[in-house]
């Protein structure tokens, strides 16, 4: 492979991605996912904590000096001593069928105690300086509990800029010119194969390609389709109503003129979703106002839309901030749309939030 900036860090993140997606896959199709609750209610799965182990120790491996990001925290696991032992067995179980690329990861992870440690390496405070890995494990759990959209995100940042995101979503169709469906589809989804891997690098375009379970192969290039009319436009949304207002986004669309019924979906797969032009716009509109956004649920997102076309902002039109630790405490909610429209959408938005 030719070596051009951070070229190593997307095949690691991509090879790490692929092998954590294949986890949760495994745990998506079979019944029992271990549900737990976390302190603020939200759920977390044994997919979540499997996922979390075999990346962080990918990026361990590859680069020992980088900080990490992570959603979860293995206090859980410590004290269940029966969801510890299943998910020590997922992670056990989820090698890369590719030998080499198996061996670029650093192998199998050495001892139950070890993959604890490794799940809390993804602590870090984050900020404005050096290298900084961000991963969400599993985003939109609901989604995978639910059987819907779900996504393994991780983001390299640094000096608080986004230069690598890579998003593994299994519920989507490999085809990029495939129409936008809330529901995932009988034959759309497998315990193995099928499924998406998406990939930006700044400066460098947005890319996607299958899922696969053997060589990363056949990658395309993806674009934001363009909106002549924006009327025409379809919009992508939380499924979680408690995630994003869907009566200010019926107010913002009728504003836009817009008729078609938004599409909802869980997770990053949104931001996917729009950069592979599938759908136009992505919206998240705040519902509670102390709701801090976490840079996890958006950092690969963000940059993959960027470098496909979009322009990322929050709903007052700043750029998504990704230095100020592990939330994204300077913005509030989402826009995502094409460049040239990205504008027009936010007057709209501004103008509905606005009047409150
Ligand atoms: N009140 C709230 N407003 C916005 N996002 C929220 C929220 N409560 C939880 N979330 C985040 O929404 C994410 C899912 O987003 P979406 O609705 O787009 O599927 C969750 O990620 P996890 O599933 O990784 O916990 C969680 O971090
Ligand atoms: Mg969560
Ligand atoms: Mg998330
Ligand atoms: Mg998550």
């Amino acid at each position: 492979m030719a070596s051009t900036e951070y070229s190593k860090e997307l095949h690691i993140a991509l090879l790490a991605v692929q092998r954590a997606t294949l986890l949760t896959k495994s745990v998506f199709h079979s019944h029992a996912k271990g549900t737990l609750d976390k302190a603020d209610a939200s759920p977390v799965t044994i997919g979540d904590f499997g996922a979390q182990a075999l990346i962080i120790s990918a990026l361990q491996h590859n680069f020992p000096d980088d900080e990490i990001v992570a959603e979860e925290e293995a206090k859980d696991l410590r004290e269940n001593s029966k969801v510890r032992q299943t998910v020590w067995d997922l992670v056990q179980n989820s090698k890369l069928s590719d030998d080499a690329a198996e061996k670029e990861l650093g192998g199998a992870i050495a001892s139950v105690d070890s993959m604890l440690d490794i799940i809390d390496k993804g602590d870090s405070k984050g900020g404005s300086k050096g290298r900084i890995w961000a991963i969400d494990p599993i985003d939109g759990t609901k989604g995978f509990l639910r059987g819907g959209q779900y996504a393994v995100c991780l983001g390299l940042m640094v000096d608080g800029d986004v230069k690598v995101g890579v998003l593994g979503c299994p519920n989507l169709p490999v085809d990029d010119s495939q129409p936008l469906t809330e529901d995932i589809g009988a034959d759309a989804t497998d315990a193995e194969g099928k499924g998406v891997l998406f990939s930006a690098v700044q400066g460098k375009g947005a890319a996607s390609r299958p899922l696969g379970k053997g060589s990363l192969a056949n990658e395309s290039t993806i674009g934001m389709k363009p909106i002549s009319n924006i009327s025409d436009a379809t919009f992508c949304e939380s499924v979680e109503a408690g995630h994003s207002s869907q009566s200010d986004s019926v107010a913002i669309a009728n504003k836009l003129g817009i008729t078609k019924p938004s599409v909802r979906m869980d997770s990053q797969a949104k931001y996917a979703s729009i950069a592979r032009g599938a759908g136009d716009l992505y919206l998240r509109l705040p519902v509670r106002k102390d709701y801090v956004e976490k840079i996890w649920d958006h950092a690969a997102g963000d940059l993959i839309v960027r470098e496909a076309g979009g322009q990322v902002t929050d709903t007052e039109g700043k750029r998504l901030d990704f230095s100020h630790g592990r939330t994204l405490k300077e913005n509030k909610g989402v826009i995502a749309a094409p460049k040239d429209v990205h504008q027009h959408v936010i007057e709209a938005v501004m103008s509905v939030l606005g009047s409150k």
